[in-house]
């Protein structure tokens, strides 16, 4: 199966190439030319199997066979033993059908490890085979970074460039990038926003010459192969509450769009999903884009939510695509309105189809902190402050439809918020074992402005530096 961008104007290309392109040369999106489905009495047959044997069925699908199925079940099975949990995302219930999908258990304490130990280890294996080496420059509000450089550390076939908002994410967040101690690995602090950072990655991609130059990859969201990774859990939770039999809904924390947008795909795939909401903080560009048609960017505010304080949400053009019946024509006309006047308008026929399918609710900062004092006090249940967002949100679903389980995506462990958990709920969360002398160890880290030439500069010569060791 062939991958294709939602521009339209790049070369179609298989699973592999489009895990190693990342962003398609025409500024689009990859995503799969056709959606492969499981049969309800497959689906079915997930109830009790472990998390790897379900991944393994799902993304040999999405794959669709270009990673040969031995080696893949190898790196799914290697990806997922080092989690902490045995269910790897276990559900947890804290109301009545209210949900908490836990997607913390990973290395790094966020929902990104889920995705991002199997992209490491698909990275490596295809790089391998075909004996070349890959840049990666990635864009981190605070857990991608964190995440990427796990799992990408000590790999001798990349090297991994990470840019962050300077003062802008948790202690917890930038220790977890500047004190890993391997030589492939540059944790970078950019005078800027989320978006700046995810503008300049974009702004490499689309430098062609610099970026067939470094052989630039990306592990953001932009990267088909992320969400594929994530549809994973979708099924595995819908169907530990009796799905496909029984439909369920799905509340998403959400910054970038790709972790429900992994949902979406999965009801593309044929999983019963009655409403999945978009939650998000103060930083409300996609709420209000569903009540208003209007996407219309504002300055972003820091919030308790660093993770989610973003305005340029990338894989919502992937939906948009969808919306317009896969029209790239159109979403090339609304990306290009983006760009000229920071808005577009989504015509009513494709904002109605969006409408069928998502709600959005907006958080405060007041509502985040009673909501993590809530569950705490009733459930005895500590929320860290974006997974805090999505059960207040999808509280407001359940007055609607109470009758459909509701899943909350748990997407970061409450000790990567400390301070914020600590002043809601009087708690002081701790850091699991692994972590627990993470504050004393050594930062190493460097400061660039938001400028394209500089960063390009530093990953230029680094990125040499690296191979030079290496070979
Ligand atoms: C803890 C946490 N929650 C929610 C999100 C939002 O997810 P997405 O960007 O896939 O919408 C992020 C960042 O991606 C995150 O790190
Ligand atoms: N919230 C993210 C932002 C980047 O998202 P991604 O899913 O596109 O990698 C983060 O924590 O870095």
């Amino acid at each position: 199966m062939l991958h294709i961008s939602t521009r339209g104007e790049a070369p179609a290309l298989s699973f592999s190439d489009a895990l190693l392109t990342g962003l398609a040369r025409d500024g689009g999106l990859y995503l799969p030319q056709s959606w492969p489905t499981l049969s309800a009495e497959e689906i079915a047959g997930f109830a009790g199997k472990p998390y790897a044997a379900v991944a393994e069925r799902v993304l040999g699908a999405l794959s669709d066979g270009d990673i040969e199925s031995g080696a893949l079940s190898g790196m799914i099975r290697e990806a997922y033993a080092g989690f902490r949990h045995p269910a790897v995302c276990p559900l947890t219930q804290i109301g009545d059908n209210l949900f908490v999908l836990e997607l913390f258990h990973g290395p790094t304490l966020a929902f990104k490890d889920v995705a991002m130990q199997l992209l490491g280890r698909l990275m490596d294996h295809v790089l391998g085979q075909r004996g070349q080496r890959a840049t990666i420059v990635g864009a981190t509000s605070g857990d991608t970074g964190g995440a990427a450089i796990d799992a990408f550390k000590g790999l001798k076939s990349v090297d991994v460039f990470i840019l962050y908002p300077q003062g802008r994410v948790s202690d917890v967040q930038r220790r977890q990038m500047t004190t890993v101690d391997a030589p492939n690995v540059h944790a970078i602090a950019v005078e800027g926003t989320f978006d700046d950072c995810q503008n300049l990655v974009k702004a490499m991609f689309n430098h062609h010459a610099f970026r067939d130059e470094i052989g630039l990859s990306g592990v953001n969201s932009i990267n088909w192969a992320r969400i594929a990774a994530q549809v994973v859990y979708y099924f595995t939770s819908a169907v530990s509450l009796g799905g496909p039999g029984r439909k369920v809904s799905f509340t998403v924390p959400t910054g970038n769009f790709g972790d429900i947008l992994a949902g979406w795909v999965a009801k593309q795939m044929g999983l019963p999903i009655e409403r999945l909401t978009i939650a998000t903080n103060s930083n409300d560009i996609l709420a209000r884009t569903l009540e208003t048609g209007a996407y219309e960017m504002r300055g972003v505010a820091a919030t308790t939510s660093p993770s989610m304080d973003i305005q340029i949400s990338s894989n919502f053009e992937r939906l948009l695509f969808e919306a317009h019946g896969r029209d790239a024509a159109a979403v090339r006309r609304l990306m290009q309105s983006l760009q000229q006047s920071g808005r577009f308008e989504i015509a009513a026929e494709p904002l109605k189809r969006i409408r069928d399918e998502f709600d959005a609710a907006a958080q405060s900062e007041e509502e985040v902190a009673a909501e993590i004092r809530k569950s705490w006090d009733e459930a005895g249940y500590l929320l860290d402050p974006h997974t805090a967002i999505g059960v207040g949100a999808a509280r407001r679903a359940l007055k609607r439809d109470s009758a459909t389980p509701m899943i909350v995506l748990g997407t970061a462990h409450p000790a990567k918020f400390p301070a914020a958990v600590k002043a809601a709920s009087g708690v002081e969360p701790e850091l699991p074992t692994h972590l627990a002398d993470l504050m004393e160890r050594q930062e190493r880290l460097t400061l660039l402005p938001n400028d394209l030439g500089k960063v390009e500069a530093f990953v230029r010569e680094h990125a040499r530096a690296v191979r030079g060791a290496a070979a």
